[in-house]
């Protein structure tokens, strides 16, 4: 069939943009599309794209792939620690600050050294003669000066702190190796009860992938520690029994944080039941006190009195006040301490489980609930400041009305017993806010106020 018969049967008549009779080369190009008509056309360029999808569909679910992803990943986060772990000096820091002093001391794995309670936690075990190693990955969840600051507290009384992830399996592979720890402290945690609706994968990240990463390192680690972790009383959630007690239903969580710290319960279930770690959950209630969070209520008050700004006080519904059982610090530290010097070892050995271990959870609260606006008027009458009160509806975030600790379980096993009101540790928090930022109007992120160290 010559060309121009084609042309005339089957090829859209724009002839502006054809020239057929150029050479017998684009002669030839131009019949054999000539023979494909829009049909065909449309036909191989859907065949092409749905090609194109299965391919992309079997390249992405590919496990090579995943693995090599992975590894790149993990690659690349050995690449960011390796500038802050590793390599002989790290590792004598590490034996030195692991050494305990006193006979038959402990030898601790303290994680998110660098927070508050982890802070806190660290001095005293090493005050008191055990070896402890900080690990803290040094996030800007809240001000990384003042979590800096801390360091520079701990170091000064010889607790080294690593910087590193608890997702990093290498580096908790190699802590594991150079010191050999007969309890791990799991403090870090992705903490704040508002934040999980602006960054829920931060909870999962800290929560509950870093807990299980931390898990198998333990679980893999002859002889096995015994691990000692923060829960939190925002597991028992809308719960309306008071006071909460252990024995309570924990599966209505008003937050993702509660959910994952739920969770995080669970988990320890099955790697005590498969694994034989001893492990023990300490149900935390509103911690307060020096070198506190600066995410927290009682903290950033104390900021926006100072600076004659405006204070939110959320009421619940029919206009009731919100309570906490605001807990003192120090308490929260014998909590700590009876935990660990009371945790069994674990029973497991290279991965295997060779008998029943211990599985615990305590309530560590002061069992005297406060209300929020007592709270403003405590921090008013110790800063001699008067607060703006803004009065407001509490918003959908996650928060539950009031929290009220039975703490029966940890006086009887753990000879927990708390001692200090609110109105005396938040004197010592004011105390050390002012101090720390120098009083009057100055900023709680600011880095140069942040730069002052203070003992706790
Ligand atoms: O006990 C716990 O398990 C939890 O305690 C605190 O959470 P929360 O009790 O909500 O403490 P704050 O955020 O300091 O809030 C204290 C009270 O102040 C209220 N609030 C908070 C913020 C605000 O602007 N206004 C206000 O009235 C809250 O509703 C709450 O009743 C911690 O932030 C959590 O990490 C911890 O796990």
């Amino acid at each position: 069939m010559p060309p121009s018969a084609v042309h005339d049967c089957s090829f859209p008549s724009t002839p502006g943009k054809v020239k057929m009779e150029r050479s017998n080369y684009f002669g030839r190009v131009a019949s054999r599309w000539q023979s494909f008509g829009p049909g065909k056309i449309v036909f191989w360029c859907v065949a092409l794209l749905a090609l194109l999808v299965v391919a992309v569909f079997f390249y992405a679910t590919s496990p090579g792939v995943h693995n090599s992803f992975e590894q790149s990943l993990s690659l690349r986060e050995a690449k960011n620690d390796v500038v802050s772990w590793g390599g002989s000096v790290w590792e004598k820091h590490v034996r030195h600050s692991a050494h305990a002093k006193r006979e038959n001391g402990l030898v601790v794995l303290v994680t998110g050294a660098a927070g508050f309670v982890g802070t806190h936690v660290s001095l005293a075990l090493k005050k008191r003669g055990d070896g402890v190693i900080g690990l803290d990955n040094f996030n800007s969840y809240y001000d990384p000066f003042l979590k800096r600051a801390r360091q520079g507290l701990l170091e000064k009384q010889g607790v080294f702190v690593v910087e590193g992830d608890i997702n990093n399996i290498a580096l908790l592979r190699k802590l594991f190796d150079v010191i050999t720890f007969t309890h791990v402290m799991h403090l870090a945690a992705q903490a704040g009860v508002r934040y999980a609706m602006e960054n829920p994968g931060s909870y999962v990240h800290s929560n509950i992938a870093g807990f299980v990463n931390l898990l198998e390192a333990c679980k893999e680690a002859s002889p096995q520690p015994a691990i000692v972790w923060a829960s939190s009383s925002s597991v028992y959630g809308l719960n309306s029994k008071v006071p909460f007690s252990e024995i309570d239903r924990t599966d209505q969580p008003a937050s993702l944080y509660a959910a994952t710290k739920k969770a995080g319960e669970e988990i320890a279930h099955t790697y005590n039941h498969i694994y034989g770690l001893s492990i023990t959950g300490l149900r935390f209630f509103t911690v307060y006190g020096p070198w506190g969070r600066p995410d927290m209520a009682y903290f950033f008050f104390t900021k926006a009195i100072l600076q004659g700004k405006p204070v939110n006080i959320y009421q619940g519904p029919n206009q009731v006040d919100l309570a906490r059982d605001f807990t003192y610090i120090d308490d929260i530290v014998k909590g700590c301490f009876g935990a660990l010097d009371t945790a069994t070892p674990s029973t497991g050995t290279g991965g295997k489980k060779r008998g029943p271990a211990q599985l615990r959870v305590y309530n560590l609260g002061n069992t005297s609930p406060v209300t929020v606006p007592t709270l403003v008027a405590i921090l008013e009458k110790h800063l001699k400041v008067k607060a703006k009160r803004n009065v407001v509806r509490m918003p959908r975030n996650g928060d539950v009305p009031f929290t009220h600790a039975n703490v029966t379980l940890a006086r009887v096993e753990l000879g927990y017993n708390p001692t200090t009101d609110l109105q005396t540790g938040l004197k010592k928090f004011v105390k050390w806010y002012q101090l720390y930022y120098g009083g009057g109007s100055s900023s709680s992120s600011s880095s140069s106020s942040s730069k002052r160290r203070l003992r706790p």
